[in-house]
């Protein structure tokens, strides 16, 4: 059989994936209205309220001052508790019950441009629901060192950093490892550039991405932070997808299913994710994981769904004893481990309809396991606390970061190939012959294959 050339092969989609860059993060600056730049706040039990404006020109490190004497040292996670360390995050915060700031985060727009960024391939039906976390107060030699921001619930997606206008040098916030992503130097952005009005800068970032903040140098840097949690929504605007990666990603996809090299006999492409998202270690349906992907890994998602290659959210359990892998639509904590007296591994793995992962060179018509091709490496999920240990910005025991994978089905190149020439009727001067020829061929190359229902490893043992 001739081949077309150029071949395009899984290599070749890997490198797309990994260069095409969605953005991870976003920042701006935001005029700040009188009536926008209070903020209440009360110390300690007392309800008696005082009043900062940070719209106030004229604001004074003693007033702020006042601030600080009303906050805490800002404690964080590290591993499995909250501790106070100066040595790694110098700072003062308050907690959500003891201020209240004016500044309207929901209406002032600051929403619409993180959405439109940071749900970049996710076409309605989601949107980013802000929750006020924090206040912090960096005063000079104040930082806070690498971290990623400790995961809440299921649901939580990214974070969103309000500088307030006050006069300060130094406290860069840095996205990425050493702010390989961004230098986010707000003390030159919080007033304007020509009129001198305090304005409002800000930055958003998927929450599994590390920052830190550099220390502050002189005066006071404070900051609003927020947790924003993804949530459904009725509201089916389409955004405005970028074109021009996307179509980049579905013409090599497509250029590695006609591959006759790529999954002969079908199966599924897999993607390690490159973002991690939080799971609840005790159960998660991944089935409801759609919509909620970050960055490239949307993109590889939207591409697949244009290709109708079946994208799916799943994760990879090694069971290390028996060199085996299991694939699965389900977290659940009963997958940590044979129990001497209770079933075997691969018994609840079956009763759960996870499938067993194959190498695509073994050809096999069961449909207890699934030949991968793994075009981005899987990374390992992490369910027990024992090998998780982590700087997150609060200790929190429920949820951890979860490696999940994203596997695409492919046809047996025959189907896909005709399914292509068919929907992309372009494809069918170059490869309708190929599909002649396969017809011809088909039924002659039939191979011995292993029917693996009667498997012995996959009853108890
Ligand atoms: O204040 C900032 O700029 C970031 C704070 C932060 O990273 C956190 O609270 O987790
Ligand atoms: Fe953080």
């Amino acid at each position: 059989m001739s081949a077309p050339s150029p071949i395009t092969t899984v290599e070749d989609l890997k490198k797309k994936v990994l260069t095409i860059v969605t953005p991870a993060f976003c920042s701006g600056t935001l005029p700040l209205h009188r009536s926008q730049g209070g903020v209440f706040f009360s110390k300690g039990e007392s309800s008696d309220a005082s009043l900062i404006n940070f719209a106030d020109q004229n604001l004074k490190d003693t007033d702020i001052a006042k601030l600080v004497e009303a906050s805490q040292r800002a404690t964080f996670g590290r591993g499995d508790q909250d501790v106070l360390d100066e040595s790694y995050r110098k700072a003062w915060k308050m907690d959500n019950s003891q201020f209240s700031p004016q500044f309207d985060v929901i209406h002032c727009g600051v929403m619409d441009i993180v959405q439109e960024q940071l749900l970049h391939y996710e076409k309605g039906g989601v949107k980013l629901d802000p929750r006020l976390y924090k206040l912090n107060v960096y005063g000079p030699g104040s930082f806070f060192k690498p971290h990623v921001d400790t995961p809440r619930g299921n649901d939580l997606f990214a974070t969103l950093v309000i500088v307030l206008p006050t006069v300060h040098t130094g406290g860069s916030l840095l996205l990425g490892k050493e702010g390989k992503l961004l230098d986010f130097d707000s003390s030159t952005l919080v007033y304007h550039p020509e009129t001198k009005a305090p304005q409002i800068a800000f930055a958003a970032f998927y929450s599994d991405i590390e920052h830190e903040v550099t220390p502050v140098e002189t005066g006071y840097r404070v900051t609003l932070t927020y947790n924003l949690h993804l949530v459904k929504t009725d509201s089916l605007v389409p955004r405005e997808v970028p074109a021009k990666p996307l179509q980049e990603l579905v013409a090599t996809l497509m250029k590695v299913m006609l591959n006759p090299e790529v999954l002969p006999k079908g199966g599924a492409l897999g993607f390690g994710l490159l973002h991690k998202y939080p799971v609840d270690p005790q159960r998660v349906d991944l089935r409801e994981f759609s919509g909620a992907l970050k960055g490239n890994d949307a993109l590889v998602r939207a591409a697949c769904l244009r290709l109708d290659i079946k994208p799916k959210v799943q994760v990879v359990y090694e069971r290390t004893d028996y060199n085996e892998e299991y694939i699965a639509d389900f977290i659940d904590d009963e997958f940590g481990g044979d129990d001497e007296f209770g079933p075997s591994l691969p018994e609840i793995f079956r009763s759960y309809g996870a499938q067993r992962v194959r190498d695509p060179s073994y050809r096999s018509k069961s449909s207890r396991s699934l030949p991968i091709l793994w075009v981005t490496p899987r990374m390992r999920m992490m369910t027990t606390d024992s090998n998780f240990t982590s700087y997150g910005n609060e200790y929190m025991v429920e949820h951890v970061y979860g490696d999940l994978v994203l596997t695409a089905e492919l046809e047996p190149l025959q189907d896909r190939v005709a399914w292509l020439v068919t929907t992309f009727p372009h494809l069918k001067e170059k490869y309708g012959k190929r599909l002649e020829e396969m017809t011809e061929h088909a039924g002659r190359d039939e191979e011995e294959e292993v029917n693996e229902d009667s498997d012995s490893d996959m009853s108890s043992h």
